[in-house]
């Protein structure tokens, strides 16, 4: 008899928040063209950071790993990330006049923070099946978004968001994706159960991060400490 895999088991915990992405607003309007483009840039250069603190995480992956073939996976994973969806990343910060120096420069947020710091930290404390987890929600749903965008009328031949949708759907996203769901699943293999709700507790959350990470860039989210100063100066 074949064993449940433990991604479906986390589907089943995660498919209701990943389907709300699909209804918020950041999203809808990314699929459908009309997000406005402010909102876009302020996800691009909070995203842009978030990207450099996970490929701290794929690192210590490859630090973590207890052999060869996780460790290269590990680090394929980084090499994608740094030279391939951040790539994507400088392209559109190019046409909004942004340098890869401004973006790698971007003030990170609250939200960004917080998102980050969590998965560094039961990283950090966990072993290599913490930072699997830690990551996994990150690839798969974007992967997950983009091959349901792709299915929106006009979404991918889009002048402007087009890109986007076509990286995040395209083949060569959609495999590494498989090759992180694999590895979750070869890593929960023959774990207590105790082991397995703490892994998918760090799926849970990361996929709340994620709705979070939208709602961010949605409202262009800034430390209330602005607020602040300007409020003490007008009074
Ligand atoms: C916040 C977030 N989550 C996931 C991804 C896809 N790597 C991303 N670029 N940014």
């Amino acid at each position: 008899m074949m064993s449940t895999l433990f991604t479906d088991r986390l589907w089943k915990r995660v498919d209701t928040i990943w389907n709300s992405y699909l209804d918020h607003p950041f999203v809808k309007g990314l699929g459908e063209g009309w997000l406005e483009k402010n909102k876009f840039k302020h996800w691009l250069k909070q995203d842009y950071v978030y990207l450099i603190e996970y490929s701290r995480l794929l690192a210590l992956g490859s630090v973590k790993a207890k052999d060869l073939e996780t460790m290269t996976t590990f680090a394929k994973l980084l090499y994608n990330t740094l030279e391939v969806e951040m790539d994507l990343h400088r392209e559109y910060a190019s046409q909004f006049g942004i340098t890869p120096k401004e973006l790698e420069e971007t003030e990170p947020g609250a939200t960004m923070t917080a998102y980050t710091s969590y998965m560094l930290n039961v990283s950090h404390r966990g072993g290599v099946e913490h930072v699997m987890a830690s990551l996994l929600t990150c690839a798969w749903s974007y992967n997950f978004i983009g091959k349901e965008l792709a299915n929106w009328p006009g979404s991918v031949d889009h002048e402007f968001y087009g890109h986007w949708v076509q990286m995040y759907s395209s083949e060569e996203f959609t495999k590494l994706t498989e090759e992180c769901k694999d590895l979750m699943n070869q890593l929960a293999e023959g774990k207590p159960e105790r082991e397995l709700v703490e892994l998918e507790e760090i799926v849970v959350k990361t996929s709340l991060y994620e709705y979070m990470f939208w709602d961010m860039a949605e409202k262009e989210e800034e430390w209330p400490v602005n607020l602040a100063v300007n409020q003490i100066k007008s009074s």
